[in-house]
C-alpha cells in the first residue's frame, strides 16, 4: 500500500541511476504490508504506478486520462468519475494529502521529500523497536541504542567526524542556538565576543542578537556583490576576547558557499572557535571537520532527505570545545543535549545519512546537469540576473532576479510550481529579503527574485516544464507593467523622479 509514495520514487530512482529497479527494493519490514497511506481505488480498478510521474506537468490531461483509464475499467463514463469526487486527482500525486493534486516541487532549500529507503528504515521503530535507547537493563533498550549508535556513526561519517563527536538535537535551528549561546556563556570569563555574517539563516541572527542583551558584543561581517564575506575583513574584526567565529556553509537563500577551508584556517591560528551552520551543505558538497579546522558544525535532517525534527551538532573533542547546555535534565548526549532520543528520527537521519555518502556523486552529477539546464533556460530571458557568486555556489540553489516583475506576482502566476521567493514575500512581514539586501541589491530586484531547488528527485521533465512556464509568465507580466513599456520605448527608469510610494 505504500504505492504511490514508494514505487514513484524508486522508478524515478532506477531512472536517474540508470539502474534496475530491483536495486531499490524495500527491505521489507513485515509492517510495511499493513501501512495504508491513501484509500484503495475501487476493485477492479489498477492505478497505473508511473502515472503520477505526468500529473504535475499536465494537470488537467492527467486527470482526464487517468478518469477515461478508470471509467472504462469500471464501466462508467469519465465524466461520471470526475463527479464522484472519488477522481483520479485524489490519487494523482502520492499520497492523499486532502490538498488535491499538488505542484511540481522546487522548494528543496525548505525540506526535501523523504527517501523511501529512509520511510522503510523508519517504520519498524514505530512498531517492533519501541525500546527507549537509553534503557541498559534490557534488550528492548539495547537492540534500540545499537540503532542509534548506527545512525550516529553514518552521521558522522560523511564529514569525517568521529562519531562520539555527534550530538542528536531536533534540527539545525537547535544546533546554531545551542553554539551560538552554549559556547559564548561556557566561556564568558574571559571573551566577550563573537563573529558572525549577515547572510546567516535567521536562527543565527536572532541568537546572536539575543546575546547581545547578555552584554556579549557581535560583529555581523559584510558580503560582497557576490554573497562572499572578505577573509582580511574577517581577520581584522578578531580580537583577544573574540570566542566564536560562526560563517554558514552554504547560504539557504543563493547557495553561494564561503571559503570555509580558509575560515577554518584563520580561526585555528587565531585559537578561537569555528561553527559552520551546514544545514544546506551536509552532504551536499565536500565537507571535512578536520581538512577543514572545523569546530562545530551544524546539520538538519530534513535537507537531505530525511526526517523533519531532528538533526545534530558536531562538537570537536581535540581540541575539546566546551558548550553550556540548553537544556537540564537526565545529561543524555554527553550532557550536552537531555531528553530522550527519537529513535524513528534518528535512524531515518542516519539512514539518509548513509544515502548522501552513497550517492553522492550521483546526487551532485544529477543535480548539476539539472541546474546547468535550469540556469541557462531562465537566464535566456532578457533582464534576468542569477544572484550570488556564479563560480563559488551548490548548483541545487538558483536564485534569480526578474526584473520588472513582481516576485509576488510571479509566484502567483506559478502556482502550479512549489517555489519560494528570495524576498520573505510569502511570509506574513512582506520585507524583501536580507540576503539580496547584503548584497547591495536594490529593494526593486530583491522583491523580483524566485529561489529554485534542484533535487535527487527532480526529473528533466520537470525542468523543461518549469523553464517554459517561468519564460511564458514573465512575458506575460511585463506586457501588463507600465515600468517595463517604459523600459521598451528607451526610457531610463533611473532619470525618474518618483513621487511617494
Ligand atoms: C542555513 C539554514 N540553517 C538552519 C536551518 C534550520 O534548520 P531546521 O529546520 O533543521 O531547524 C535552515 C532551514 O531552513 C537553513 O537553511
Ligand atoms: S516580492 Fe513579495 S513583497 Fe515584494
Amino acid at each position: 500500500m505504500l504505492k504511490l509514495t514508494t514505487t514513484r520514487s524508486i522508478t524515478r530512482l532506477s531512472q536517474l541511476y540508470n539502474v534496475p529497479a530491483a536495486t531499490y527494493k524495500l527491505k521489507g519490514s513485515a509492517s510495511l504490508s499493513n501501512v495504508r497511506f491513501y484509500s484503495p481505488p475501487a476493485a477492479g480498478v489498477k492505478l497505473d504506478d508511473n502515472f503520477s510521474l505526468e500529473t504535475h506537468t499536465d494537470i488537467q490531461a492527467a486527470a482526464k486520462a487517468q478518469a477515461s483509464a478508470r471509467a472504462s475499467a469500471s464501466g462508467t463514463t469519465p465524466d461520471a468519475v470526475v463527479a464522484s469526487g472519488s477522481t483520479a486527482m485524489s490519487h494523482a500525486y502520492q499520497e492523499n494529502t486532502g490538498f488535491g493534486t499538488r505542484p511540481i516541487y522546487l522548494d528543496m532549500q525548505a525540506t526535501t521529500p523523504t527517501d523511501p529507503r529512509v520511510l522503510d528504515t523508519i517504520l519498524k521503530f514505530y512498531t517492533g523497536l519501541y525500546g527507549n535507547p537509553h534503557s541498559n537493563t534490557h534488550s528492548y533498550g539495547w537492540e534500540t541504542n545499537t540503532a542509534v549508535e548506527n545512525a550516529r556513526a553514518h552521521v558522522a561519517k560523511m564529514i569525517n567526524a568521529d562519531p562520539k563527536e555527534i550530538i542528536f538535537t531536533s534540527g539545525a535551528t537547535e544546533s546554531n542556538n545551542m553554539v551560538l549561546k552554549g559556547v559564548p556563556r561556557f566561556y564568558k570569563k574571559t571573551k566577550k565576543h563573537l563573529i558572525t555574517t549577515r547572510t546567516e539563516h535567521k536562527c543565527v541572527l536572532e541568537a546572536a542578537r539575543a546575546m547581545m542583551k547578555e552584554g556579549f558584543e557581535v560583529t555581523f561581517l559584510n558580503v560582497n556583490d557576490q554573497g562572499l564575506i572578505d577573509l582580511k575583513e574577517l581577520e581584522a574584526a578578531i580580537r583577544p576576547d573574540t570566542c566564536l567565529v560562526s560563517v554558514m556553509a552554504v547560504n539557504n537563500e543563493i547557495g553561494v558557499i564561503q571559503p570555509i577551508k580558509e575560515i577554518g584556517a584563520l580561526c585555528r591560528k587565531n585559537k578561537i572557535y569555528f561553527h559552520t551552520d551546514a544545514a544546506q551543505a551536509y552532504g551536499k558538497i565536500p565537507m571535512d571537520v578536520n581538512e577543514m579546522n572545523i569546530d562545530l558544525l551544524s546539520i538538519s535532517s530534513h535537507k537531505i532527505y530525511g526526517p523533519k525534527g531532528i538533526g545534530a551538532i558536531y562538537v570537536r573533542r581535540r581540541p575539546r570545545v566546551r558548550i553550556e547546555p540548553l537544556l537540564s535534565g537526565g545529561g543524555q548526549e554527553r550532557g550536552l543535549r537531555s531528553g530522550t532520543l527519537a529513535p524513528p528520527l534518528v535512524a531515518g537521519f542516519g539512514e539518509a545519512a548513509r544515502l548522501m555518502k552513497k550517492e553522492f556523486d550521483n546526487d551532485q552529477a544529477h543535480i548539476k546537469r539539472l541546474s546547468d539546464k535550469l540556469v541557462n533556460g531562465l537566464l535566456s530571458a532578457e533582464h534576468t540576473t542569477l544572484n550570488g557568486s556564479p563560480d563559488h555556489r551548490y548548483p541545487g540553489c538558483i536564485n534569480v532576479s526578474f526584473a520588472y516583475v513582481e516576485g509576488e506576482s510571479l509566484l502567483m502566476a506559478l502556482r502550479d510550481i512549489a517555489l519560494s521567493s528570495g524576498s520573505a514575500c510569502t511570509s506574513a512581514s512582506l520585507e524583501p529579503s536580507y540576503v539580496l539586501h547584503a548584497l547591495g541589491k536594490d529593494d526593486a530586484l530583491a522583491h523580483s527574485s524566485i529561489r529554485f531547488g534542484i533535487g535527487r528527485f527532480s526529473t528533466e521533465e520537470e525542468v523543461d516544464y518549469v523553464v517554459k512556464a517561468v519564460a511564458d509568465r514573465v512575458k506575460f507580466l511585463r506586457e501588463l507593467s507600465p515600468l517595463w513599456e517604459m523600459v521598451q520605448e528607451g526610457i531610463d527608469l533611473n532619470s525618474i523622479k518618483w513621487s511617494g510610494h
